[in-house]
């Protein structure tokens, strides 16, 4: 039998602790999985003396230098998340030739060019497919299975607290605030739950699968997100009167003026397959000029289907290590092409407003738009309390730019009250 793999797991919460569970599960037919036993030697945290049922305290360190000096350790397994020193510890290991598998969507998204080529220059692993949509293998069928084809599309929902806050808010009625608690007891959430609601998390993830899809780097900066937190009860209902779900949605498309990459909520038909992908639950739609269309669909977040993902990386690297070829897949970006911005992207919008329950509202709101280019497809209007009503507009397609003109002078407009919701309409 081959001598064990050693690893040294760099975090132990959500996901650490369920790579943990997993790799002891399965300890027994490890070496025929991987062709040779892998044994945890260290797991780093930040408080070492703290009690954590069912784990040798043995292995227990929150020293890093115990890791990077030990000629021994060959995988190391980042799963702290953040920059730093999820940066740094990663480039050292990588340095030191050690192979690294992470979940850190923020680093790679950030930094992911520059380690991938630092992990080639040191004929190393970099496996990061948990960063992307939990369970889901996405990373390795774009940058493997599909290589043949020219990816022009990817859509999806990335984001599993979002999808499950606004899963609970359509079909329980919960409000935000409890659903974002639920979902943070359940290992969803990162540790700052602002990157789940607000998009980041999922533009993270659109920047990593852009790279890799359409062969040229695109970082988080240059996504452009919109997050959950201005999704009303009431959008949620208008939606269903229309026969639509909110969901918030990653669309990345290569064309041939330059990618277009955004993550924002979405108003979906409910025939549409993303529209029936509900709780924790994520899923990735591509499109290949050979491949056609494929759609990808598991658990995106929490902790087995994360350490899952974690664990199928650090096999894969272990067989690497046996076969000596390591390092064989690094940065796959040779394009520099344009992203484009968001103002040059068309969609249609449902444009929530309160308007001034009286004649002459309806003509003044549609002069407004129809004199910024912009035309409407169904308007809903509803007489409600205080003199004021709800007026509800779905738009054709339209340019960005154009319906952020409209809406500054609506704004302005007496008889708008206020513009409660502007969404964006699949
Ligand atoms: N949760 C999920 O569903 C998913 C998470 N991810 C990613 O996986 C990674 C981990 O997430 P998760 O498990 O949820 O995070 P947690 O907050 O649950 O766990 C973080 C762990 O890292 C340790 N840690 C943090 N900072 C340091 C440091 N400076 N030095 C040493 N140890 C440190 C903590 O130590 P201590 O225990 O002492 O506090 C803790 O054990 C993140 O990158 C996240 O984005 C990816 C996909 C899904
Ligand atoms: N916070 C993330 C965790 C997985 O990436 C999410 O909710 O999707």
């Amino acid at each position: 039998m081959n001598k064990p793999i050693r690893i040294a797991l760099l975090g132990l919460g959500t996901v650490g602790g369920g790579v943990y569970k997993l790799l002891s599960m399965r300890a027994q037919e490890m070496p025929q999985i991987a062709g040779a036993p892998i044994e945890i030697s260290h797991i780093l945290v930040r408080n070492a003396n703290k009690e954590r049922p069912g784990v040798d305290a043995a292995l227990l360190t929150d020293n890093w230098q115990d890791i990077v000096s030990d000629p021994e350790v060959s995988i190391v397994v980042e799963l702290m998340g953040g920059m730093e020193p999820a940066h740094t510890y990663i480039s050292e290991a990588l340095a030191a030739g050690k192979n690294v598998v992470t979940a850190n969507k923020d680093l790679m998204a950030v930094h992911g060019g520059e380690l991938l080529d630092l992990a080639e220059q040191h004929h190393c692993d970099l496996q990061f497919e948990a960063a992307v949509a939990g369970a889901i293998p996405i990373i390795r069928p774009l940058k493997q299975c599909l290589a043949g084809n020219e990816i022009s599309e990817i859509m999806g929902i990335v984001n599993g607290t979002t999808n499950y806050i606004l899963t609970r808010m359509t079909q329980d009625g919960m409000e935000f605030d409890d659903a974002l608690a639920m979902a943070t007891e359940l290992g969803y959430a990162e540790a700052d739950p602002t990157a789940d609601i607000e998009g980041y998390d999922a533009g993270r993830k659109m920047a990593i699968m852009a790279s890799i899809a359409f062969h040229s780097r695109v970082t988080f900066e240059q996504v452009y997100t919109e997050g959950i937190t201005n999704i009303h009860a009431t959008d949620i209902r208008y939606a269903k009167e229309m026969g639509k779900a909110i969901k918030l949605l990653g669309v990345a498309c290569n064309t041939p003026e330059g990618i277009e990459v955004r993550v924002h909520p979405m108003l979906i038909p409910d025939s549409h397959p993303l529209a029936t992908v509900n709780d924790a639950f994520n899923a990735v739609f591509v499109h290949g000029d050979a491949l056609d269309d494929a759609m990808f669909m598991g658990r995106g977040a929490g902790e087995m289907p994360t350490a899952s993902a974690v664990t199928g990386d650090i096999i894969d690297t272990a067989r690497n290590l046996l076969m000596g070829c390591t390092g064989r897949i690094g940065c796959t970006c040779y394009k520099e092409l344009p992203v484009k911005a968001i103002d040059d992207i068309k969609s249609k919008y449902f444009i929530r407003l309160r308007v001034e329950d009286r004649p002459g509202v309806l003509a003044g709101v549609s002069g407004v738009l129809g004199n910024n280019g912009v035309s409407i497809s169904q308007v809903i209007q509803k007489a409600s309390k205080g003199g004021s009503s709800d007026l509800v507009v779905i738009t054709d397609t339209v340019r960005e730019r154009h319906i952020r003109d409209a809406l500054t002078i609506l704004r302005s407009m007496s008889m708008v009250r206020d513009i409660a919701s502007v969404i964006r309409v699949y």
